[in-house]
């Protein structure tokens, strides 16, 4: 079988980015991708290249304020000298993007070499039990974009191995997740700081209606962002291990009661005194802070993560 055009397309890309870095870095062994406002994770990095998306064909750029467009090589870990590399800024279909352009950078990524992915996005809490700033280490996805018919692996397949159903009950790899705890663990994080969840895919680029909020609760959604799951998809496809970790950067707005403004209209008809509720609204600058406040120890996070990764589990991390 002739292989998808796609790949030919990602090999010149592979050849295009490996021609701007020094030999020891040519071959990443884990990705990472920053979330919005996410972008210092890679400020741990040592002997760092940067390529911007500019000058990495095939790659867009990102329009999202917290999202730069550039891919950062270096090394990572104290006790370990891990080749990454970062993407700082990732693309969402809402920007206008198409579903492969989104996962383009994924799939050059898996051609460079990596094993495992390192996912992180900011999100909406849907869960009351979770607070703001909690790091949520997801375990399973919602996909309502693609359950709708945008699913990034529509086509023809990526390679002549890849199979045609791809199995994704196992996404997210356990050995990967139970490493998030040890670092934990090392860094002295409180473990109150982190959970285990359900991530909601939507597109975008409106937040949630209180009536969408509730919905996605009740079908078991834990958070909800507009990323993240595409590049999942597109990562497992291409059989690197994934680990994805979601900042709860503020609460999704599901009043357990409908102000009525019947009531308020008739009460005020009535001359009696109406005590008006203060109306709760998300903005993309609270998602920036919030991300922005827990930037260090996220950056701590994945780097011990990194860490901890042996090579045993880089080669079998979906176990
Ligand atoms: O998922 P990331 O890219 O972290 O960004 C999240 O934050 C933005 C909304 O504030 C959306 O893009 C949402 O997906
Ligand atoms: N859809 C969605 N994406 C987010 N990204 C950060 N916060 C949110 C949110 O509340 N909803």
């Amino acid at each position: 079988m002739a292989p998808a055009p796609i790949f030919e397309t990602i090999a010149s890309t592979v050849e295009a980015i490996r021609s701007q870095l020094p030999d020891g870095l040519k071959n990443p062994r884990v990705g990472i991708v920053c979330g919005s406002g996410l972008s210092g994770l890679a400020a741990s990095m040592k002997e760092v290249v940067e390529v911007a998306y500019d000058n990495v064909p095939g790659f867009a750029k990102s329009t999202v304020p917290g999202h730069r467009s550039s891919l950062a090589f270096g090394f990572m870990g104290d006790n370990q000298r891990v080749p990454v590399v970062a993407m700082l800024g990732r693309f969402h279909p809402y920007e206008g993007h198409s579903l492969s352009t989104v996962v383009y950078p994924i799939r050059v990524l898996a051609a460079l070499g990596i094993k495992d992915i390192i996912i992180t996005n900011a999100a909406g809490a849907l869960n009351p039990e979770i607070k703001v700033g909690t790091v949520v280490v997801v375990r399973d996805h919602l996909a309502l974009p693609g359950l709708a018919g945008m699913n990034p692996l529509l086509g023809p397949t990526f390679s002549s191995t890849t199979p045609r159903f791809l199995p994704v009950s196992d996404a997210y790899s356990p050995a990967l997740r139970r490493l998030v705890f040890l670092a934990a663990n090392e860094l002295s994080i409180p473990w109150s700081d982190f959970a285990e969840g359900t991530y909601a895919w939507v597109s975008g680029p409106t937040y949630e209606t209180p009536a969408e909020g509730r919905f996605l609760r009740a079908a078991g959604a834990d958070m909800v962002g507009m990323s993240t799951v595409p590049e999942v998809l597109a990562a497992r496809e291409a059989g690197v291990g994934v680990l994805v970790l979601s900042l709860a950067t503020n609460m999704v707005v599901i009043p357990e009661k409908y102000r009525s403004i019947k009531e308020e209209v008739e009460a005020e008809l009535l001359g009696k005194k109406v005590e008006l509720p203060v109306e709760e609204v998300v903005s993309h600058e609270e998602v920036l802070l919030i991300g922005r406040q827990k930037g260090e120890m996220m950056k701590s996070l994945v780097e011990k993560i990194i860490d901890l990764i042996p090579a045993s589990v880089r080669d079998e991390s979906q176990k």
